[in-house]
């Protein structure tokens, strides 16, 4: 049996996890942080030091992270002050700068730890970014501008979506545009935009738009639950733990076909 870490125990994310947990046959529910307190079976919740978390976490195979900006600092320091030994993380939280995950990568290589970084844990979002990539790299020499545009719940911290600056970054990976999350003037030609909605309880929806003198094409996806994500989850936090130690994974190293 595979056991698991929750960090976020108690967000819309780590009870979805939680239940699907309580029914997978080879993935244990270890115990779980949340802001304050730390969640063990059989124990009333505590509250806990980074030192505590880190001991807590021993015996633990796979950290899931779905926390916010803050939650993710904090089991980053925990882990590297209190040396914890090596361990799998899937990083679902979103909205972390380029620092906070090049500290990450840093961590792994040091303490041996496997790690991914999963801004949207749907299958169904991977398929969108690898088709996105493919028609931009048709499109976009053809003249079409892209653009991407975003819901959300109101209630949801970081904007733009972690999934939309994903989708916007691997698709500039194929083809040369500069994402802009603020515009306020005229469309540069070069531009991929980057727009956010939020209201209501939306769980997440990312649409690309491909837009041409003549036609338009778009590619979209829209979360129907946080059922798919939670499942997602738990399928990447087996297939990290599958993968080389020291080294750090973004969905793009994901195959579809291994997950299943
Ligand atoms: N990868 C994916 O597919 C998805 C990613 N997400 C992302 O996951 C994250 C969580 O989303 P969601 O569940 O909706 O958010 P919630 O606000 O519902 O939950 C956040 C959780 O993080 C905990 N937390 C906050 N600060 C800290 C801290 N300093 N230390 C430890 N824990 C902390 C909260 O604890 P407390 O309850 O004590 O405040 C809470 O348990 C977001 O970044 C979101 O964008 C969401 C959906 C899908
Ligand atoms: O906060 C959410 O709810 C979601 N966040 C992720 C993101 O920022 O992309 C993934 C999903 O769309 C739901």
């Amino acid at each position: 049996m595979t056991k698991v870490w929750l960090h976020g125990y108690h967000g819309r994310m780590g009870q979805e996890i939680l239940h699907l947990l309580e029914e997978d046959s080879h993935l244990k529910f270890l115990g779980g942080s949340s802001r304050n307190q730390l969640i063990l079976p059989g124990r009333e919740p505590n509250g806990y030091s980074p030192n505590d978390l880190v001991e807590s976490l021993g015996e633990t195979d796979v950290i899931i992270d779905f926390s916010n900006i803050a939650g993710n600092q904090a089991i980053f320091k925990a882990c590297k002050t209190h040396k914890l030994e090596p361990k799998a993380f899937v990083i679902g939280t979103t909205g972390l700068d380029r620092g906070a995950r090049n500290a990450w990568k840093d961590l792994c290589r040091e303490a041996g730890h496997r790690l991914l970084f999963a801004p949207n844990t749907s299958l169904g979002v991977l398929l969108t970014m690898k088709m996105s990539q493919q028609m931009a790299q048709v499109l976009s020499p053809m003249g079409f501008d892209i653009e991407i545009i975003e819901s959300h719940h109101r209630n949801k911290v970081d904007s733009p979506s972690g999934t939309a600056m994903f989708l916007a970054d691997r698709i500039c990976d194929k083809v040369d545009l500069k994402v802009s999350t603020h515009r306020t003037g005229k469309r540069e030609a070069n531009e991929l935009g980057v727009f956010a909605l939020r209201g209501g309880s939306v769980f997440g929806e990312h649409e690309v738009r491909f837009m041409g003198d003549h036609e338009e094409l778009a590619i979209s996806h829209r979360a129907l639950s946080r059922t798919l994500f939670a499942k997602g989850a738990l399928l990447l936090a087996k297939w990290i733990q599958k993968q080389k130690p020291g080294q750090h994974y973004g969905l793009p190293d994901v195959d579809l076909n291994d997950l299943a």
